[in-house]
């Protein structure tokens, strides 16, 4: 196991043992999932079962198992129906994952280049230079929103998701997963399938769009992943996402100083997240 690339380490242990597999860190067993039907499967159909929250060791002392995403049991479900009730009133956002998505979207520039000027025309045609993006804009702009899409996708920001555990003694796969065994929904496995995307290592748009030029959903698209504990923000995160970037191309385009060859997009793994590599972004008032 690389302790720097978990990630990885997984992704080649998924090659030889398939898509569920338990792996040791240290002496605590891990149940790893793979792919669209074991994660589903297990987050979906099972959701009660997984829908119990590992430990994470860096951020455990800070939180104690307190707060909605770290907390479990009776706890867990009070706060989680607490915020869902609340959270419009609030208005608040978890800035530093939309943040990373921002940047990553920036970072891919020069693949957005392509779609920058689609994505301008959509603005220009649809929401004009007189007055601000809306969210009701969203659904006339079919193009955009699959570029939002495939950004998410591709910059695959939780790629192991948070960890979960099992709530009880759970049967999976013929196998049995005793009580508080932690489990890895590897999201980053589902986004890049070949089976629901052609080209899963490519930033594609057109893997949103189906041939009439209409947005194309697709289940496999789990960026906030699924089922009891998915993410409490995903509503707010997207209209942000819309809005932030409609704003940004309506009144820029964006260049890189770099020749496109040069310019290295993987995401880099840091903990259980990915960042977008360092890079360096030209804002042209349009
Ligand atoms: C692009 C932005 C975002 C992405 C990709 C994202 C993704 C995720 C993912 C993958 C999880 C783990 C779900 C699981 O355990 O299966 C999660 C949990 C969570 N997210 Fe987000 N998130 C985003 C923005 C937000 C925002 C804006 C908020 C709050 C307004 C938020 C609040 C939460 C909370 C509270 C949890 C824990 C839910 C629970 O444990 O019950 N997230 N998010």
């Amino acid at each position: 196991m690389d302790r720097r690339g978990l990630l990885k380490s997984f992704l080649a242990l998924r090659d030889k043992y398939g898509d569920v597999f338990t792996v040791y860190l240290g002496c605590r067993p891990v149940v790893v999932l793979c792919g669209p039907e074991a994660v589903k499967e297990a987050l979906v159909k099972k959701a009660e079962e997984f829908s119990g929250r590992g430990p994470i060791a860096m951020v455990d002392s800070v939180f104690q198992g307190q707060g909605i995403t770290f907390a479990n049991d009776h706890t867990w479900k009070t706060l989680r129906q607490f915020s869902l009730a609340t959270l419009w009133d609030f208005g608040m956002g978890k800035r530093s994952i939309e943040e990373r998505t921002q940047e990553e979207a920036q970072c891919l520039v020069e693949e957005l280049q392509k779609s920058q000027e689609k994505v301008q025309e959509e603005i220009d045609q649809v929401i004009g230079k007189n007055r601000s993006p809306e969210l009701k804009d969203r659904a006339q702009m079919p193009y955009t929103d699959a570029v939002i899409h495939e950004i998410q996708r591709f910059s695959d920001l939780l790629p192991m998701s948070i960890p979960h555990c099992v709530t009880q003694d759970t049967s999976f796969r013929g196998y049995l997963i005793p009580k508080g065994t932690e489990v890895y929904p590897l999201l980053s496995t589902v986004l890049h399938d070949p089976k629901y995307f052609e080209k899963p290592y490519d930033f594609d748009p057109n893997h949103f769009l189906d041939a009439q030029g209409s947005l194309k959903k697709s289940e496999a698209f789990i960026p906030f992943s699924s089922g009891k504990r998915v993410c409490l923000g995903e509503g707010i995160a997207r209209m942000e996402l819309f809005l932030f970037l409609t704003t940004i191309l309506q009144n820029f385009s964006l260049r890189s100083s770099m020749v496109p060859a040069s310019i290295d997009l993987t995401p880099r793994e840091s903990g259980v997240g990915t960042v977008p590599p360092i890079y360096q972004l030209q804002f042209l008032p349009r």
